[in-house]
């Protein structure tokens, strides 16, 4: 009886799917008519790198389907072999001072309404997702990942500290030991590795049965009072959830101050040219 509930909320070919957002935006909402689950793609080339506009898409687009009511939340990429690079590294070297304010001030947005959603959240991993897209991907519930891509909070590789609540995400998924030494090894797992340590939740082998795996995680409430089943989960959370809130503006001007910093200016300037060089090989 379960189960038949459950395929009956795997997103089907046949069904008809809503598009609420249009395409000219970063990111793009679809609502399964059946399932009532809204997917929301992350739309943004080259490497889906995280800067204002895209992540300013993405809390109007998390708070569009907390609005609509959607049965939970699908976080993806239309990017065949990046999930996200991270944040836009471009936003922090030689950064406008406004902007940079105005980024940090979206990103953390970005977290609370992702990490505190009511609605269940799974993200279907579909290719790499280091730092920023780790933190995406960990403030979900539930995590598919597609094989042969990897996923990690590398930040110490670049010279810079994942703040307080990246590690809150990373904690939330992963054993204290096993992320404290991942954190300060800047370690990218494989796909086999991360769900060796449980910082993915299950494999697929493609994008379509990655989004039937999280439907499937998500029709796994539809016996769940969801009254009941949100006040658990932001009871659960809210911890994490009040330390930032209580800290935004210390946490901002902590993030300006370190990212002003020259020798984090020129560590990013390096890891640039680098990435920059390999491309073009
Ligand atoms: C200071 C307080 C703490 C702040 C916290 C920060 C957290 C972060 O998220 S920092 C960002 C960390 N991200 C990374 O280290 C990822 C770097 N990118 C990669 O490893 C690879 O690009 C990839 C595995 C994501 C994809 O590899 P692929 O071979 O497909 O593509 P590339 O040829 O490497 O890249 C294409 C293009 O995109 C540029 N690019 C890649 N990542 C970023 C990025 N995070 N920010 C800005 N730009 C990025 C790359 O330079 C290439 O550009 P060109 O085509 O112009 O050469």
């Amino acid at each position: 009886m379960l189960r038949s509930t459950i395929s009956s909320l795997v997103p089907r070919a046949t069904s008809v799917a809503r598009h609420m957002s249009n395409a000219a935006k970063l990111t793009t909402v679809e609502i399964n008519d059946v399932t009532g689950i809204a997917t929301l793609t992350m739309n943004r080339p080259p490497v889906n790198g995280l800067n204002l506009e895209l992540l300013t898409d993405l809390n109007n687009s998390i708070q569009e389907i907390e609005d609509n009511k959607s049965r939970g939340l699908i976080l993806t990429s239309s990017n065949p072999t990046i999930f996200s690079a991270g944040l836009d590294i471009l936003e922090m070297y030689k950064p406008d001072k406004e902007r940079l304010k105005a980024f940090w001030t979206t990103l953390q947005d970005v977290w609370l309404a992702l990490y505190g959603s009511a609605v269940p959240t799974a993200a279907a991993i579909n290719g790499h997702s280091p730092a920023g897209g780790c933190l995406l991907a960990t403030s979900c519930e539930y995590r598919v990942m597609l094989p042969k891509f990897t996923i990690g909070l590398n930040e110490t590789k670049l010279g810079i500290v994942a703040p307080k609540w990246f590690m809150s995400s990373f904690l939330s998924v992963l054993p204290r030991r096993v992320a404290e030494r991942a954190l300060n090894q800047g370690r990218m797992f494989t796909t086999d590795e991360a769900l060796r340590n449980g910082l993915i939740d299950e494999v697929a082998n493609s994008k379509e049965e990655a989004l039937a795996k999280c439907a499937e995680f998500i029709g796994s409430f539809s016996k769940v009072n969801p009254l009941a089943r949100s006040l658990t989960k932001q009871q659960l959370r809210a911890a994490e959830l009040s330390e930032l809130e209580n800290e935004r503006a210390q946490d901002l001007e902590k993030f300006i101050f370190f990212v002003n910093q020259p020798a984090v200016q020129k560590g990013l300037g390096i890891y640039l040219e680098n990435l920059k060089k390999k491309s073009k090989n």
